[in-house]
């Protein structure tokens, strides 16, 4: 069932969700699609609880999306599947979107930019990881990856995870290989000439990636540098769902003032790039 403004005043349990301290013109309008999910349940909790916004509605799979017609932006924790024709209503019905859903490669990223080509106003901001700690890795290890012969990535996830690798994954590896690039450096050493499929890892942008899917966990990642003599890790691990929450608000109240109509990820909006 789609959550709304009118049944939380109802419930009467949710005032923070109908702010007086601020004028109504300054209240972020947000819906949230994805809302009976792990993440988008977070999200709306985390909407309810900020004295700055207004849960305008929350959309799950079989709602009807136009129970967010009146919020100014969504919020979108759904499933790689679903998640284009969502943007693409939202662009069409001129709705910021702060997207958290996973599975973003070059080619959706350009169909997103020409969505909002042929129909421009809504902006769009894609993170593959709403965790500060998480962009934090991300950054430093593409600061690091130049220095190193060799970089491999393991990232864990909760067996209910739908993709692999994971999309914190993806661009970490991605951001790994463009920074090799950028210094000159070259492939990486393995004379692997014998191999049962997938005992490598996946291969994303020559970066090969790990993915593990145990009980008990949420999301982690590490990333394992070599050269002589050396190696280096950095790790990451989200202990619950609320730490991505900071990053998710942020990315709310940021997102119509980004100047270009797609961001990927909140280096920008934290200083980083
Ligand atoms: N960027 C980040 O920081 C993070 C990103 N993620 C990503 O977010 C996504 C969701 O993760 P998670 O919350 O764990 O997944 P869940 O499966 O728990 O939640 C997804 C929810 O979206 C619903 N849904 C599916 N299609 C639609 C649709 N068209 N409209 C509205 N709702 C829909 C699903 O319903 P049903 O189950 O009925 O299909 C489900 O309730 C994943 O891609 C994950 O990788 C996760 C954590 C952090
Ligand atoms: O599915 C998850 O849980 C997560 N998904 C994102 C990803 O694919 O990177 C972010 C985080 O790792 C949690």
């Amino acid at each position: 069932m789609p959550w709304t403004a009118r049944e939380q005043d109802d419930a009467g349990s949710c005032a923070a969700a109908a702010p007086t301290s601020v004028t109504v013109g300054s209240v972020f309008k947000v819906g949230v699609f994805g809302a009976d999910g792990r993440m988008g349940s977070e999200v709306v909790a985390a909407v309810q609880a900020a004295d700055d916004m207004e849960l305008v509605a929350g959309v799950d799979a079989t709602d009807d999306r136009e129970a967010v017609r009146g919020a100014d932006y969504v919020v979108d924790f759904t499933h790689p599947d679903a998640v284009m024709d969502n943007l693409e209503w939202l662009i069409d019905h001129g709705i910021h979107a702060v997207v958290g859903t996973s599975g973003f490669d070059e080619d959706r990223l350009e169909r997103v930019r020409a969505m909002q080509a042929a129909k421009p106003g809504a902006k769009v901001l894609i993170a593959p990881n709403f965790g500060i700690a998480a962009v934090l890795m991300m950054h430093f290890a593409q600061k690091a990856a130049p220095y190193f012969d060799s970089t491999e990535i393991i990232e864990l996830h909760h067996p209910n995870k739908a993709d692999a690798p994971s999309g914190t994954a993806y661009r970490t590896a991605e951001l790994i290989s463009q920074a090799r690039h950028e210094a000159g450096t070259g492939p990486m050493p393995d004379a692997t000439t014998s191999e049962i499929p997938g005992a490598r890892g996946a291969d994303v942008d020559g970066v090969r990636v790990h993915s593990l899917r145990l009980a008990g966990l949420i999301a982690h990642q590490e990333i394992v540098f070599g050269t002589s003599g050396e190696s280096f890790k950095i790790r990451h691990d989200s202990m619950n769902r609320a730490s991505f929450m900071p990053g998710v608000l942020l990315g709310v109240r940021r997102v119509a003032d980004l100047t270009e109509p797609l961001t990927l990820g909140l280096e920008s909006l934290l200083g980083l790039d």
